[in-house]
């Protein structure tokens, strides 16, 4: 089945970086990770399967919160919030390591994966909180009971403290949150960065007011109203589930709460269970919702009232692991769908007492968690549900990075469970101005229609679909020629031939343990060696030798048994070359290697030999290696990399409209990977980019492309969505 995508646009203007200086150094470690350059040789044996020619005269990145036990309900005792993150492990491996320097002064994402409570005593007894506080020209207030701790802070009951004529009791509770100086929401010292967040987003509805901030010894200390428990505390208290109307009313008023934010240009960031406060017991607030905790709020529009620019960086997570929208896994900037998604997250899990990607640990914690949320449909996630759970996941996940979400039409959803509760029914009260629950309102969405009339639904169908994904660039007439499903014995002959004919091999990939080889005139390489390495992903004594004779690598594949073909060539611009293998992919790496100057020049993925790589779900152990290739003076002045667990990604079409075209491409079967790159000189990037992903190799619309001067530029076999 062909599935056409978007052509790219062809105004783009490229913008200029400093020149690399062309040194050829040699590599200090080897580990994997090698530099150099030698002549032809390879064998392979051989039978064809399909071949087609052009005609030769043709047209041419925190912070990473710990999840409350769900095991233990929370502590009878009055007050006590469920333990919550305490210890912030430092960076646990190099690839993990958070690497640029925020734009704005922002916590720095961190993994902090089993935080104990033993840290969290450590930490009160570490840095005791002062017993009587004033700042910021507060009354004295005293230091009570603690209501709760998170990573950063930890909250105290504060009351005032009595004085002469004014009786205690009429003196209102307060609630203190200390932050020690040295704690990672600091900025370099300074004031914690939710401080700044709150004076821009402290009159909001929902957001508890600051009443005073200040310094007191070594604690930042901010004095707010006083709210109650969370909902967390109350799922816990209420045998872990809630009754629908119970969620029902919660969306609404949350779904209130987040369009204010989002009014101001905000994202929350972190909306989970107990962010989400109730106000104090036996108060006239009790059944108020409230949001806290915005410690990683972030704009979604700049002060131009434009909306903040999409970024792709898969190494900077923010927020809380089971709660993060898919968007958050894959570092994708925030914006008001990120929310929302949480949001959806956070009703499931109330309603049904936990998520399907509970329980996943390690290191690659992340990785399953988000590959887990991908892979389960909202059917599966709200089965037994009320159908307005379900609808409102979907019209969550399917907003894109700008869209405006539609907080009442969500909010309508939720009408006909509402309709007629009583009040003990719906103990949430919600926004006046709602006026929900009655009147019956729209309890379908209108859903928004593609250029093709279909509905604009981006549904998570929790099933696998892999494809062939072939990227086509403009050319001169040239002659191209393609093979696939080719046996590895038949390798060989397909490149002799290629050879002799003048061509050469521009890209190679892989389906199973079958071969495809796109061979044309148009590369400008010169001789060329490749290997087919059984069982080695990559073959790394050979490339050393390569490189000795002044080969660089230009394609690479692997197949699902570990084996890979390397093709190295003569004539490339590359002065330098490193690549690296790696289970996940290697985004620290990538950025390291940026700053030195290198780009992605190909990417390949293979199995582990010995690992049932089509095994679903996936065993703790990935059976899929990622192999990239990285040199330097490529011609491009700047490079990035989507990466995704659906093809085709709403990051390629943004970085195409700014002129970043794709020059890699690899997939396993969960993800697919592109580098898009911005060209030195504009002009040396083919103007047209078209991509094309079929469920078979895409034979007839190539000729078709060919008619209409597009060559195939990469290809790669994986991850699509259906
Ligand atoms: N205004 C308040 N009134 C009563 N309790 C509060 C209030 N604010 C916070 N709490 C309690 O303290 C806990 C920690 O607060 P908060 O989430 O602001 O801290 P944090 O260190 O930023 O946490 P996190 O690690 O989630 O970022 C909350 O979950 C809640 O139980």
């Amino acid at each position: 089945m062909r599935r056409p995508e978007r052509v790219a646009k062809t105004t783009a203007k490229a913008k200029l970086a400093g020149s690399i200086p062309p040194e050829f150094e040699t590599p200090k470690k080897l580990a994997r990770v090698i530099a150099g350059g030698g002549p032809l040789t390879q064998r392979a044996n051989g039978r064809d399967k399909d071949k087609e020619t052009a005609p030769e005269q043709q047209k041419a990145a925190k912070r990473v919160k710990q999840e409350p036990k769900q095991c233990k309900p929370a502590a009878p005792a009055a007050n006590k919030a469920p333990a919550r993150a305490a210890a912030h492990r430092p960076p646990a491996a190099a690839h993990q390591q958070p690497v640029k320097v925020e734009k704005q002064p922002m916590p720095v994402a961190e993994p902090a994966e089993d935080a104990g409570e033993v840290a969290e005593e450590d930490e009160e007894n570490l840095h005791p909180v002062p017993q009587k506080v004033t700042v910021g020209g507060s009354p004295v207030y005293v230091v009570d009971k603690r209501l709760g701790k998170g990573g950063f802070g930890q909250v105290y009951l504060g009351k005032r403290l009595p004085r002469r004529n004014v009786p205690a009791s009429r003196a209102s509770p307060v609630a203190i949150k200390f932050e020690h100086k040295t704690s990672k929401g600091c900025v370099a010292g300074g004031p914690p960065y939710e401080w700044s967040v709150y004076a821009a987003l402290g009159d909001v509805y929902g957001v508890p007011k600051l009443l005073y901030k200040g310094q007191c010894g070594d604690f930042f200390v901010m004095i707010m109203d006083l709210l109650g428990p969370s909902l967390w505390d109350i799922w816990s208290l209420k045998g872990q589930r809630i009754h629908q109307k119970h969620a029902a009313c919660m969306a609404v008023e949350a779904l209130s709460i987040l369009q204010k934010i989002h009014a101001k240009g905000w994202v929350h960031g972190d909306v989970k269970p107990e962010n989400f406060l109730m106000g104090p017991a036996e108060s006239d607030r009790a059944s108020r919702l409230w949001l806290v905790d915005l410690g990683l709020a972030t704009k979604w529009r700049d002060r131009t009232m434009q909306h903040v620019k999409y970024e792709q960086r898969p190494d900077d997570f923010r927020g809380t692991v089971r709660y993060a929208s898919v968007h958050a896994h894959l570092g994708r900037v925030a914006s008001r769908r990120d929310d929302l998604e949480s949001l959806a997250y956070t009703l499931i899990f109330l309603l049904e007492g936990r998520l399907p990607w509970q329980g996943y640990q390690g290191e690659n914690k992340g990785l399953y968690v988000c590959k887990k949320k991908m892979g389960t449909s909202t059917e599966e996630l709200c089965r037994g549900l009320h159908k307005a759970f379900k609808e409102f996941a979907e019209a969550a996940m399917s907003l894109r990075f700008e869209d405006e979400p539609r907080y009442e039409a969500y909010q309508a959803l939720f009408e006909p469970i509402l309709y007629g509760a009583t009040s003990s029914e719906k103990p949430i009260s919600i926004d006046p101005s709602l006026k929900v629950g009655q009147k019956r309102g729209r309890a379908e969405l209108d859903w928004e229609e593609e250029g093709d009339g279909t509905a604009r639904k981006r549904l998570r169908q929790g099933m696998h679909s892999q494809q062939w994904i072939t990227v086509y660039n403009k050319h001169v007439v040239m002659k191209q020629r393609y093979h696939y499903n080719v046996a590895t014995a038949r390798l060989d002959v397909h490149v002799r031939k290629g050879l002799t004919d003048g061509l050469q091999i521009s890209s190679v990939a892989c389906t199973g343990d079958l071969w495809a080889l796109i061979m044309d005139a148009g590369s400008g390489l010169g001789s060329q060696v490749y290997k087919l390495a059984a069982g080695q992903f990559l073959p790394k004594e050979w490339i050393m030798e390569q490189w000795d004779r002044g080969f660089y690598i230009s394609s690479v594949a692997g197949s699902q048994f570990g084996d890979s073909l390397t093709v190295m060539s003569k004539g490339t611009r590359f002065t330098q070359q490193s690549y690296k293998v790696s289970d996940i992919f290697p985004f620290e790496w990538i950025k390291k290697k940026w700053r030195e100057g290198f780009h992605i020049s190909a990417m390949a993925t293979g199995g582990h030999p010995g690992r049932q790589p089509n095994a679903y779900p996936q065993p703790a152990v990935c059976p899929w290696q990622w192999a990239i290739v990285m040199s330097r003076t490529t011609g491009y002045a700047d490079q990035v990399v989507e990466l995704d667990f659906a093809y085709p990604s709403e990051g390629i079409h943004k970085r195409w409209d700014i002129g970043y075209r794709i020059t890699a491409a690899a997939a396993t079967p969960d993800q697919a990977a592109f580098a898009l790159s911005l060209p030195r000189r504009p002009a040396a990037m083919d103007e047209a980019q078209e991509t094309l992903r079929t469920s078979t190799f895409p034979s007839s619309h190539v000729k078709e492309k060919w008619d209409k001067n597009l060559y195939i530029s990469a290809v790669a076999f994986g991850r699509t969505v259906p």
